[in-house]
């Protein structure tokens, strides 16, 4: 198949340390691959502790004496929005080399371009809007809250639509006046790079955003292990966030874990089957099933199970895989050699605990690149793999239930619980089950719709605290309590002979 390469890709990716395209200071570089051709296009810089160094230095510098976290918010409101006009403005040439860099269909990574601009509108509206408590105990005492940025903010993003996450992190960082240090994910490297550029032009001054490309446990491990980093916000697989954890532990940072999911959609027999339908084939295979929220466990009511697993296998086997660069296409490549052949594992193991009704390999006419044919087991027992762990590729396990005890249990029966998708026109069900699923988001006969206002976050395996909306701009300040006598008369008198009545 012909590659399609965008015109002016960079002859090497580097790192942003203090307003400067900078190598490794061991120039040391790592391949990045295409995911159709499978071939390194490019080498990016391999940052290590000592790029770390700098960058956090860089960072510190700008925070302790540069003008940034010291603007009014109108001021930075004002540069975030000329960012998110930048990103705009550009929103088809990232879209493009988004996808050839992680096989995104370029329809969908013009989505998650968009995403990104706004994600940054919503932040610079939302400090200017941005107030806080004050308490008052009348004639006597005033308290307020006094929010202030933190310091040096670690960002550490994840591959499957690397732009538009790190704009999710970048957005409310900045926005509340802190400065960042970017570690964005080794197999996805090429956008990241753009925000020096877009950050500059807007005003950013030097030192506020840096970025070091490199390996999780290199320039990962040594941005968590900093100690002039009070705050890591990580985007990524549970497993990677328990060592962070771990590693973040001696310095009692503050964290913010968006991990992986396994999420439900269960399908009452009530529901309105054709919404149902186009939601969890959407919700499972757009982003090449490369998306944490995936509805990737179709839990269906046994009466209408079987015409739900029939009409869904259809849809699935008509979805349209194809180039990454097509607008017709529907799933592209998977983003990586090492992520399709996990994936592969996974339909593999999938036909020895499911009955294959869909997809089951590579699709036919694509004899390279990293393509799968969108896959659908029915008949998945919970005990399964496939019904317990996170593929993360365009593979759905579907189990029937016959009650609605039985179809929370399915829900819950996993370590994950980001989201969960319910289907029904049944209010007081739709609620009860609302309740009781465990999951961080819950979406009742909708699509995975987000308002940014919202919390963002899982439960269990799924993640630790929660971003979006205030949430966010609560993770990247600290807030400290202000106390104002207005009368002493009520303080003790420690040493004057005037008996205490109930002192503090
Ligand atoms: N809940 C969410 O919001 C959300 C969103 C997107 C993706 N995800 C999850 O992300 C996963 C896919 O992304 P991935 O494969 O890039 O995840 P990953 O955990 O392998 O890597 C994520 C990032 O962490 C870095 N990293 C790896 N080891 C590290 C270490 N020891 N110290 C510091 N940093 C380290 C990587 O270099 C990368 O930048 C899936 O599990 C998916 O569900 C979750
Ligand atoms: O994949 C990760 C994060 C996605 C966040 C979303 O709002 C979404 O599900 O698209």
């Amino acid at each position: 198949m012909t590659q399609h390469v965008p015109a002016a890709l960079p002859d090497r990716i580097r790192h942003y340390i203090d307003g400067a395209f900078v190598d490794s200071v061991d120039g040391d570089t790592f391949d990045v691959l295409d995911p159709v051709s499978n071939e390194t296009y490019v080498q990016a810089a391999a940052g290590k502790q000592a790029d770390i160094d700098l960058a956090v230095a860089a960072a510190k510098r700008a925070f302790d004496e540069g003008p940034w976290p010291r603007l009014l918010p109108r001021e930075r409101s004002r540069i975030m929005h000329r960012v998110a006009d930048a990103v705009e403005a550009q929103d088809a040439r990232l879209a493009e080399l988004e996808s050839f860099d992680t096989g995104l269909p370029i329809t969908q990574a013009l989505g998650q371009a968009k995403r990104a601009a706004e994600n940054f509108r919503f932040f610079a509206d939302l400090i200017v809007a941005q107030h806080d408590d004050t308490y008052k105990v009348p004639g006597r005492q005033l308290n307020y809250v006094n929010r202030k940025p933190i310091g040096v903010a670690g960002l550490i993003t994840p591959w499957n639509t690397p732009f538009m996450l790190e704009s999710w992190k970048l957005a409310p960082a900045l926005a509340t006046g802190n400065t960042v240090v970017l570690k964005p994910a080794e197999f996805t490297p090429l956008s990241a790079s753009l925000w020096a550029d877009i950050f500059r032009d807007a005003g950013v001054p030097d030192g506020v955003f840096n970025l070091v490309n490199g390996l999780g446990e290199d320039a990962g491990d040594a941005l968590v292990k900093h100690p002039d980093v009070p705050l890591i916000s990580f985007t990524g697989e549970s497993s990677t966030g328990q060592l962070i954890f771990a590693n973040a532990a001696p310095f009692l940072k503050g964290l913010s874990m968006e991990l992986g999911g396994k999420s439900p959609a269960v399908v009452f027999a009530d529901a309105d089957l054709d919404d149902a339908l186009d939601a969890t084939v959407f919700g499972v295979f757009s982003l090449n099933g490369e998306r944490c929220t995936a509805g990737s466990r179709i839990l269906v009511e046994r009466s209408v199970y079987d015409d739900f697993v029939e009409r869904y296998a259809e849809r699935a086997r008509n979805i349209v895989v194809g180039h990454p660069n097509d607008p017709a296409t529907e799933v592209g490549a998977l983003v990586h050699p090492e992520h399709y052949e996990k994936v592969m594992g996974y339909v593999e193991i999938g036909k020895t605990e499911g009955r294959l009704v869909a997809g089951g390999g590579r699709p036919e006419g694509f004899p390279t690149g990293n393509y799968v044919a969108p896959t659908v087991f029915a008949d998945v027992p919970p005990t399964a793999r496939i019904f317990q762990e996170e593929i993360f590729g365009p593979v759905v396990a579907i189990t029937p239930f016959d009650s609605d005890e039985e179809a929370l249990a399915l829900a819950n029966d996993t370590k994950y619980g980001l989201a969960a998708y319910i289907w029904t026109n049944d209010l007081k069900r739709a609620h009860t089950f609302s309740q009781n699923v465990q999951a961080g988001m819950v979406w009742l006969n909708s699509n995975n719709v987000r308002d940014l206002r919202t919390p963002f976050g899982g439960v269990k395996a799924s993640g630790l605290g929660h971003e979006g909306g205030y949430r966010s701009i609560d993770f990247y300040t600290d807030q400290q309590a202000v106390h104002i006598t207005l009368n002493q008369a009520h303080s003790p008198r420690f040493g004057t002979g005037v008996p205490l009545q109930a002192a503090h």
